[in-house]
């Protein structure tokens, strides 16, 4: 059997704490080839991102034009994938621009509003090209949002809590969001109120998301990424609960998106859709 050329993959964001774990992946998988490394941070400008990564070099080196990198992706045999980790203020542009060289976006960054969703999946369709958006990339996320589905038929009060370092510019987390719209998805209104309720301090009971499921946001030194998702009922609590400890485990679903992506035509939103 005749082996098929690597998946060239850009990574955007490269020197950033999930593009840093993104080029380490993929530098391992024997069916990719890491493309290009694009980033904005000016102090890395120029070096092999394989070294700024922790990975040996990589020949690779850090440049600041995602476009004219998009445009040697679209010289490779492969259809090439673009990894982006960057920010929500950048991240529709960046998925814009790769759609319209034919770079299939693998997109982690959150804070992508849903008009700006609807958008992407709109245009990605017309250009028939694969395009994953997905908010969280590990298993045990998805696992916490199927468990939180099941208990929702169930249970008629529920809060979601998530927990995130410091440095994270977007609330709620892309996460939070996502299980709150799965479970709304069902069709069901969350929390009766049981009295008039007021706040004596803005934003006390939190965020309030369709179908009246609310959002709490912390976020403090020491934290990586955390979730409750909190159910209650006269005499239970039901908790689910997902932390995270290392950044590598989001790279399961990081390569497998990669993969996956390349034989898609259209966006699809969210790790579950294809496992
Ligand atoms: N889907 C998932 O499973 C996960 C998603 N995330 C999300 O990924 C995103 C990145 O997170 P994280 O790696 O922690 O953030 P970091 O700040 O560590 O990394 C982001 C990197 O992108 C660079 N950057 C910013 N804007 C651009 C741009 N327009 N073009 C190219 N590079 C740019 C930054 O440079 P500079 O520092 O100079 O601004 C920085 O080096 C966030 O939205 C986060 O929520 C995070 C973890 C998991
Ligand atoms: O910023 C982060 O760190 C994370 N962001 C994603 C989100 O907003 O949900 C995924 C994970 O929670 C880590």
């Amino acid at each position: 059997m005749a082996s098929q050329d690597p998946i060239p993959v850009v990574v955007n964001g490269a020197t950033g704490k999930m593009g840093c774990e993104v080029v380490k992946a993929v530098a391992a998988a024997e069916d990719m080839m890491l493309l290009g490394a694009v980033d904005l941070n000016p102090e890395y400008l120029g070096r092999d991102i394989g070294e700024i990564a922790g990975c040996g070099a990589l020949e690779v080196p850090v440049l600041s034009e995602l476009q004219s990198t998009l445009v040697m992706a679209t010289q490779e045999k492969q259809q090439g994938v673009m990894v982006d980790f960057t920010h929500p203020k950048s991240v529709y542009d960046n998925v814009r621009s790769a759609i319209a060289y034919g770079i299939r976006p693998v997109v982690g960054t959150t804070g992508l509003s849903g008009e700006q969703l609807q958008d992407l999946a709109d245009f990605a369709q017309k250009a028939s090209t694969g395009c994953l958006i997905i908010p969280n990339f590990s298993i045990g996320m998805v696992l916490l949002q199927q468990a939180a589905i099941r208990a929702s038929q169930y249970f008629d009060h529920v809060e979601i809590i998530e927990l995130h370092h410091d440095r994270k510019a977007d609330a709620p987390s892309g996460t939070a969001i996502k299980t709150a719209q799965m479970l709304a998805e069902l069709g069901k209104t969350f929390n009766p109120p049981q009295v008039k309720e007021t706040e004596e301090l803005t934003g006390a009971r939190g965020a309030l998301a369709d179908r009246d499921v609310r959002i709490h946001s912390i976020r403090l030194p020491g934290l990586i990424a955390h979730q409750e998702v909190i159910f209650g009922a006269p005499g239970q609590i039901y908790t689910l609960r997902h932390d995270t400890s290392d950044r590598a485990c989001y790279m399961p679903g990081v390569l497998l998106s990669i993969r996956k992506v390349t034989q898609l035509k259209s966006l699809v939103y969210g790790l579950e859709k294809i496992l």
